[in-house]
Order: C-alpha cells, then sequence, then structure tokens
C-alpha cells in the first residue's frame, strides 16, 4: 500500500535574532500508510513537536521533503490545511478548545471544514464516548480526558486522512491516559486514516502502534515493528528508553548508567548525536554520523 505521509531526509530549524540556529529536526525520515498507527518517541526536546508541526505546514521546512498523499506539504493557512486532510490533536485540550464557545459549536466547525451535512456534532461525541447532550456545555465543564475527546471528536468531525496527536495524553490523569490512547488508535483505524501518536510514553505507545520510531536529537535512531521493537531493541538510545519504563518515579526517565543531559541541538555533538552518552561508544561512533536505516547506528550498519 502506498505511503499517506512521506518524510524524507527532512530538516526544520528554528532562527531567533541573536541566538544559535537550532536544527530541531536534523535529517528525520518516516512514513505512516493508511490505516497505521505509528508511535514517535524521545526525550524532550528531540524535535517531535517541530517535526509534528512541519507536517501540518506550521514550520517551514529547511531543507528535505514532507509528502502528504503524493503532494509536497508547504507551509499553509489554516483553512487550506484543513483541505488537506491533517488534524492534529495538541497535548493542553483546554488550550486548544476555545473556553468561551460551546463545545457543539466547535465540533460543527471541522464538519463544516469536510462539508459533513450528515454528522451532527452529537453523533462525533458518541463516537469519542460522551453523551450526546455534553454538545451544549463550554469546555471547563469537563474534566481533562474528556476535554481531550472532545478535542478528538473535533478533529475527526474534519474526516482527517491523517491525524497527529502532539503528547495527546501526557496531560490527563494515568486512568485516561491508555484510554483516550485507546481511543485515537481505534478511530483513526476505523476510518482508515493513518495517526502519527507522539509520546515520551513508550509503554502506552506500544499499546496502540503498529509501528515505534525513536527520535534522538532531530534523528529517527530507530523504527520498526513495534512487537520487534519491544523484543529486540538495537539501538543502544532505544535499550535506554526501554530499560527506564519500569522506574517507579515515571516513565521516559533514563537509567542511572546513561551519563549526561541530551545535548543542545543548538551544538550537536561530532559524529552520532548519541555517542557521548552511549555505552557502547567506538572510535567510527564520533568521527561520523550513522546515516542510514532503520537503525542508525555503527553496531548495525547494513551490510
Ligand atoms: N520556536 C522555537 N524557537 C527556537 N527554538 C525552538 C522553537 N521551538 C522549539 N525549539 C527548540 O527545538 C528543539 C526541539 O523542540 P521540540 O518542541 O520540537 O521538541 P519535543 O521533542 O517536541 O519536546 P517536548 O516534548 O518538550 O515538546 C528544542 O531544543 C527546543 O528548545
Amino acid at each position: 500500500m502506498n505511503d499517506l505521509l512521506t518524510i524524507d531526509d527532512l530538516v526544520v530549524e528554528h532562527r531567533s535574532p541573536g541566538r544559535p540556529v537550532v536544527r530541531a529536526v536534523a535529517g528525520a525520515s518516516l512514513s505512516v500508510r493508511p490505516g497505521e498507527v505509528v508511535g514517535l518517541v524521545g526525550e524532550s526536546g528531540c524535535g517531535k513537536s517541530t517535526l509534528a508541526r512541519a507536517v501540518c505546514g506550521l514550520n517551514p521546512i529547511t531543507a528535505g521533503s514532507i509528502d502528504f498523499d503524493g503532494q509536497p506539504v508547504t507551509p499553509l493557512g489554516l483553512r487550506r490545511r484543513r483541505l488537506t486532510g491533517i488534524q492534529m490533536v495538541f497535548q493542553d485540550p483546554y488550550a486548544s478548545l476555545n473556553p468561551r464557545r460551546r463545545v457543539g459549536d466547535q465540533i460543527a466547525d471541522g464538519l463544516r471544514a469536510a462539508r459533513d451535512t450528515a454528522a451532527s456534532p452529537a453523533d462525533l461525541l458518541e463516537r469519542v464516548g460522551l453523551p450526546r447532550d455534553f454538545a451544549g456545555r463550554h469546555p471547563h465543564e469537563f474534566s481533562g480526558g474528556q476535554r481531550q475527546r472532545i478535542a478528538i471528536a473535533r478533529a475527526l468531525a474534519a474526516r482527517p486522512r491523517l491525524l497527529i496527536g502532539d503528547e495527546p495524553i501526557s496531560a490527563l490523569d494515568a486512568s485516561a491516559q491508555a484510554q483516550v490512547a485507546r481511543l485515537m488508535r481505534d478511530l483513526a483505524v476505523e476510518s482508515g486514516a493513518g495517526l502519527l501518536f507522539i509520546s515520551h510514553d513508550l509503554s502506552v505507545v506500544r499499546l496502540i502502534a503498529d509501528r515505534i520510531a525513536v527520535m534522538y536529537l532531530g534523528k529517527i535512531v530507530e523504527v520498526g515493528d513495534t512487537a520487534e521493537v519491544w523484543a529486540n531493541p538495537r539501538h543502544p538510545y532505544t535499550k535506554a528508553l526501554l530499560a527506564a519504563i519500569p522506574q517507579p518515579d515515571g516513565l521516559g526517565v533514563l537509567p542511572a548508567e546513561l551519563p549526561g543531559d541530551v545535548p543542545d541541538p543548538a551544538n550537536p555533538p561530532a559524529g552520532c548525536r548519541f555517542s557521548p552518552r552511549c555505552p557502547l561508544v567506538m572510535d567510527v561512533c564520533r568521527d561520523k554520523e550513522p546515516d542510514f536505516g532503520p537503525v542508525a547506528c555503527w553496531l548495525h550498519e547494513p551490510k
């Protein structure tokens, strides 16, 4: 099946006056097929949001390309973006929903964008597991999990072919996290849309994703089928992320044997970006960047 989304060697830089250029995405490649759920994981600051925003046309591309449905994605206005069939669900549903408007009216915006006259906001609320009569209420009347369901209903109303969740569960209570993640997966798959699900929480991504892509300092360092990556992580960074999961004080915390913080993307290390923190570092790692997939590590160079 053809890809719905193809990201090829994407570079996205942030430039602000008087500050060094931040290469937040530094040559990342990734694809999503229709009906496929791809989980994008990595620590805070590794460039996940910048990548997602570039896919939506919200961040200009410095180099490389993004194709959606065979067409290049370029920075677009909101109206055009709706028409392209990409919808995003953000981390904080309270910030992304308008507090002054009834939720039914906000969902109706999406239905209008898709020129959908058959469905009603109440139908969408039902699809995300909420009572139909919530349509007349305002966002502040709901819990975080309910608000995120409303944001998902609004996104779905526009009939996206690609749904992007940018840390959509990280602001929710633990009890709501897996439910909301599963809901996004079920609704995307049911409608044949692709889902790019961004999270620093590998254990939730494991529950819903067909494939996992691991990002480190602007690069995808490993991509593979979820079960395979989970059972046999190959990049030392993926291993470290997985090893961090059982820690009781939170997920995504690197284990003690991995030294140092994530380096500054404005001043990345030479060679492999992970080399200063890698327990298996070799000489070649400090000299040459491993610019290949599916595992960008000199220990796993393709033959
Ligand atoms: N508008 C901006 N101007 C300058 N630097 C930016 C801007 N937005 C992001 N950055 C920097 O780019 C890098 C990647 O940020 P990004 O938000 O994409 O990462 P992330 O993985 O999504 O992190 P988080 O999970 O914390 O949102 C970070 O170093 C961040 O400080």
